[in-house]
């Protein structure tokens, strides 16, 4: 039964599943049929697999289908697959609706930060690889509807995109990025590339400001706003760019950093859970900052507890965690990796405020 207040999707059901054959080992076409399609025949659920022929097939696809088709869209890949699925939804000119339709995922990339987030939702002990697809799979034929919030993300360009997951800066973005080449060794990709960057590494030099979940003031919208989107809610948080931050904002100091990273679901990888406290509809972006000055012992440390999720604890000088509804990211450092949801976008300044419940998905 599903606990109350919580949706639970009709019966019978049809989900449309996007499939990206390429993502982690490239076996997520092989891993569906052995572990996921039995479980939602037995179900009942009706579904209509697409396997996925290149990068923005997902993204075109759900920005033209007829929604009213399906009852869910699920993504079986890493969190790539879904951050171009969320796009093309709000993309869409019915984009309030659209974003609406009940979102699955199915771990099938190296991260997975999504599907193991939800999993550590409801309350199960961590798991890895095929274990936590079937834990995924299950969730899915539960069918209980959760709220998801999401982050408007803003580039120098004027570009705007929808983030679920993460914005990244500094050590983790480049991990993320140079890591890609590891792929083939699944979720230890990020051990190994976090061990090589640990041997080079940097300062990243920028500015850093955000506006705290805890303002005094409340939840107050700046006079100065961006441009008003196309599609999408305003985001009435946010200056332009190119001007100031609000004066009631919280201007860092340190302009420093080894790291700045602010996460919306409490993994970052399937053993990296970067945000314990997190939820799915908790209205903020966890905002974790590293200042130079860390050993790089010191920091190994940190991963190293990221994985029991304890690294918040350890009282080390360097690191720096707030809750924060808001925030801009103001690189001074000539090149440079920012990432979101773990794929790579615009370097430069860059803001981002929370959109809380925008979208659904099928969590425990
Ligand atoms: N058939 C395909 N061939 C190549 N790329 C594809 C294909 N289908 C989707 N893509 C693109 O692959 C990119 C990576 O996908 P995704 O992040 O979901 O998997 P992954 O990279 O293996 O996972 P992870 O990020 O967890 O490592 C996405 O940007 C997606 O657009």
């Amino acid at each position: 039964r599903a606990p109350r207040g919580v949706p639970k999707m009709r019966r019978p059901c049809t989900f449309l599943v996007l499939l990206n054959p390429q993502s982690g080992k490239g076996q997520a076409h092989t891993l569906f049929t052995r572990h996921v399609q039995g479980i939602l025949q037995e179900a009942g659920i009706l579904y209509t697999l697409i396997i996925t022929e290149c990068q923005n097939h997902a993204r075109e696809l759900v920005r033209e289908t007829d929604l009213s088709q399906w009852d869910a869209l699920v993504i079986m890949s890493g969190d790539g697959l879904l951050f171009e699925v969320v796009n093309g939804l709000m993309e869409r000119e019915d984009w309030e609706e659209a974003i609406k339709t009940p979102l699955g995922i199915l771990p099938g990339g190296s991260g997975n930060a999504l599907a193991a987030s939800i999993h550590h939702y409801a309350g199960l002990q961590p798991v890895t690889s095929e274990e936590l697809l079937v834990s995924c799979g299950f969730t899915l034929c539960k069918g209980l509807v959760s709220r998801l919030d999401l982050s408007s993300v803003r580039t120098a360009s004027g570009q705007r995109m929808f983030s679920f997951l993460s914005l990244a800066w500094g050590f983790v973005a480049d991990v993320d990025i140079e890591s890609e080449k590891y792929r083939r060794v699944g979720a230890a990709r990020f051990t190994l590339g976090t061990l090589v960057r640990l041997a080079s590494l940097r300062v990243y030099r920028g500015k850093l400001a955000y506006l705290p979940a805890q303002d005094p003031r409340g939840p107050s919208s700046t006079s100065a706003q961006g441009p008003s989107p196309q599609r999408g809610p305003p985001d009435s948080l946010l200056a332009p760019l190119d001007s100031p931050v609000p004066a009631h904002w919280t201007v860092v100091t340190d302009e420093d950093f080894v790291l700045v990273l602010a996460v919306y679901q409490s993994h970052l990888a399937e053993d990296l859970i970067a945000a314990p406290a997190s939820q799915l509809e908790d209205g903020v972006m966890h905002l974790i900052y590293v200042k130079a000055g860390i050993s790089r012992t010191a920091l190994l440390r940190l991963f190293l507890a990221m994985e029991k999720g304890t690294h918040l604890g350890t009282g080390c000088p360097h690191v720096e965690y707030v809750k924060v509804r808001a925030l801009r990211l103001e690189p001074h450092s000539p090149k440079g990796t920012i990432t979101v949801d773990g794929e790579l976008v615009e370097y430069g300044p860059v803001q981002a405020q929370i959109h809380g419940s925008l979208a659904r998905l099928i969590a425990g």
